[in-house]
């Protein structure tokens, strides 16, 4: 059975679950499923993403929550960043359709554009920040290129944040960011995780 959280149709039973979760000081109500990631609780290293995220560092315009799953990232700052709009971005069409109904019960609709895309293959803008947590279990191709591509996909000035475990890669990660952006900063470690950001300047 295609059990996995990468692919665009899981197969596993619906197992509905409804949670709150305190994300920048609000309180946001989640609906899940299996067949997503990180299902009963929003994910550590997103929570260490989501709070390391500095919004004053990044230009004006819309911010690409990549792989957005059900949605935590990309709510959750639009709960805070009321005048920012935002697209998320997933393969997985189960955690989409969470996402907008979590979107909804939480009302940030109105900021967010949620749409399927493998990678960056439906994105058609460029941002001022991406974030990403990425896929790690999909493998290395996919986090690579979620994190190599993200340089055509910025304006000048843009941010890519991303979070990895030291053990799942962050080093390498560190190292590919570096050489295709020309700089790359560790700006957060909590209990192994890495928050790493690289910043477009046009080279
Ligand atoms: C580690 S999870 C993070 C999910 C969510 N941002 C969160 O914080 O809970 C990575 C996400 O990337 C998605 N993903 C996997 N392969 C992808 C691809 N090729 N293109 C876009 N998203 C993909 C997965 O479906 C999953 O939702």
């Amino acid at each position: 059975m295609n059990d996995f959280y990468y692919t665009p149709n899981p197969e596993a039973v619906h197992k509905i679950q409804k949670w709150n979760f305190e994300l920048l000081g609000n309180q946001i109500s989640f609906t899940t499923d299996n067949g997503v990631f990180s299902k009963k609780r929003v994910d550590y290293g997103s929570v260490v993403l989501i709070n390391a995220f500095n919004i004053n560092k990044i230009p004006a315009g819309k911010i690409l929550d990549l792989g957005c799953g059900y949605g935590p990232v990309g709510i959750a700052l639009a709960k805070k960043y009321t005048e920012r709009k935002f697209d998320l971005v997933d393969v997985n069409n189960r955690a989409l359709a969470l996402a907008e109904n979590n979107a909804k019960n939480n009302g940030v609709s109105a900021q967010l554009s949620i749409y399927s895309s493998n990678i960056y293959e439906n994105v058609k803008e460029n941002f001022a920040a991406i974030i990403v947590n990425p896929p790690v279990r999909a493998g290395k191709e996919v986090v690579n290129n979620m994190l190599s591509e993200a340089k055509e996909h910025l304006v000048l000035g843009g941010t890519l944040t991303a979070v990895l475990q030291k053990k799942q890669g962050a080093p390498s990660a560190k190292k590919l960011m570096k050489n295709t952006f020309g700089n790359c900063e560790i700006i957060k470690k909590d209990k192994g995780y890495y928050i790493l950001e690289s910043i477009y300047n046009g080279k």
